[in-house]
């Protein structure tokens, strides 16, 4: 009997929640060792002064793909630039390189992240390291180690060194039975793309963490991120930016969905600006660790018009990707409002402005739209907060129920 007593004294113990601020501080710390693969000190970031004590010590993962450079930026401006590291297994850019730290980190290996985080005493971690769908689905043995086992080194590493940890989801963690008009944040999701599910997972992994163990996890889901500066890493989303970038060099652009294929978007300025806010909201605020956000949906042939308006000798054909198309149909299901709603069709023309006013073949499009933009690097888009709360309507998906999806 006592020793029925006391282990279920130690699972009531293990399954109070810290975050309630009742449970004893248990975190999932793995056997400690010695990594073969020390960071040298003084690597190719500095020592922190002690005015910048202050402010979170930052690393990001997967830094160097469409979002992590663009973050890296917004959060140097604000928390100082040698209190954010980027890091990722690539070789960055000169111009990345001397923008500020950069650090090699590969999510898979544990003690060499640890040791980074130890070393240069992180307290905020983004982890955008990630295969996105596309790609994810030409390689799932691939997609799973990253999104899943790299995703545990990271939750453990967090959970172990008390860091406030962010890792985005996506639009692609719904699937074809998630409710849609608008998608809850709390609903069905059963996604059929090993993309999906590792997102499914990481959010259901982070929500876990944080009542077992008391971490610190946020997460935001993402729909497609649409950036002048930065290329798109294999998603289904990528045609969005791809266009600009063949309206300019080629002229011609041949579009991997069908013209009707309706996606939720975002411009990447308004997803960096909702992800810093999300990680400064006080836990207080917080009623979950998962939300969605959204700003518009379009199809390629609403943005293809667009565009044309500002470069009419684009050519655009269509050249259907069968994987990507399957996988784009599982995605309508968030649509979050219409794009003929006046808030949303203001927003879209106006990411197009700014998109090629960036590349460089709108010089006057902001200004005529009524935005005000003091210089190229410092562009801000303001709109999406005052016009998402304009009034939405709700509509119905436009999914051609004879798509099966993957
Ligand atoms: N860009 C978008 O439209 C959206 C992005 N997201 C999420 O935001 C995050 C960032 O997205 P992007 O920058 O677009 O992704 P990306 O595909 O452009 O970049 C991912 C980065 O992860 C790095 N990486 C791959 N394996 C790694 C490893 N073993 N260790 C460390 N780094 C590794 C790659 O080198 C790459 O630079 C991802 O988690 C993605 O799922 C979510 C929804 C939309
Ligand atoms: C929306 C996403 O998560 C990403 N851009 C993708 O298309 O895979």
């Amino acid at each position: 009997m006592p020793i029925v007593r006391n282990v279920s004294r130690a699972v009531s113990q293990l399954l109070q929640s810290p975050a309630c601020g009742c449970g004893v501080s248990i975190v999932p710390v793995r056997c400690i060792g010695i990594s073969p693969r020390q960071v040298a000190s003084d690597a190719s970031f500095h020592s922190v002064s002690f005015s910048e004590s202050d402010h979170p010590r930052v690393l990001i993962t997967g830094g160097l793909g469409q979002l992590g450079v663009g973050l890296a930026k917004l959060l140097r401006k604000r928390f100082g630039k040698n209190n954010v590291i980027l890091s990722d297994i690539r070789k960055p850019a000169d111009h990345v390189f001397y923008s500020g730290p950069f650090i090699y980190s590969d999510i898979l290996d544990y003690k060499n992240l640890r040791e980074i985080v130890v070393n240069n005493r992180i307290t905020w971690l983004f982890h955008y390291s990630a295969l996105l769908s596309a790609v994810g689905e030409a390689n799932v043995p691939l997609a799973r180690a990253v999104n899943i086992t790299g995703l545990h080194n990271v939750l453990d590493i967090a959970a172990e060194h008390n860091l406030r940890l962010f890792v985005p989801s996506t639009i692609g963690a719904f699937g074809p039975t998630s409710p849609r008009d608008p998608t809850p944040d709390l609903c069905i999701q059963r996604p059929r793309t090993i993309y999906g599910v590792s997102k499914v997972h990481a959010e259901l992994m982070g929500e876990y963490y944080h009542y077992r163990y008391g971490l610190d996890f946020r997460c935001l889901r993402y729909p497609g991120i649409i950036s002048a500066d930065s290329q798109p890493g294999g998603g289904t989303t990528d045609y969005a930016v791809q266009i600009f970038h063949d309206a300019i060099k080629t002229g011609k652009f041949e579009c991997n969905l069908k013209p009707d294929t309706r996606l939720p978007m975002m411009y990447i300025d308004d997803c960096l600006k909702a992800t810093l806010e999300v990680m400064e909201a006080p836990a207080e605020a917080l009623s979950m660790r998962t939300y969605n956000i959204s700003a518009m949906s379009f199809t390629p042939e609403e943005l293809a018009q667009e565009v044309q308006k500002h470069v009419p000798e684009l050519q655009v054909t269509y050249n259907v990707d069968t994987v990507r198309q399957a996988i784009a149909v599982l995605k309508t299901c968030f649509i979050m409002f219409t794009f003929l709603k006046k808030a949303s069709l203001k927003m879209f023309t106006t990411v197009v402005a700014l998109v090629l006013f960036k590349c460089n073949i709108w010089p006057n499009g902001p200004a005529k739209l009524g935005l005000f933009i003091p210089s190229k690097n410092s562009l801000t888009l303001v709109l999406s907060s005052s016009m998402l709360k304009q009034e939405c309507l709700p509509l119905n998906c436009d999914t051609d129920p004879s798509d099966e999806g993957l």
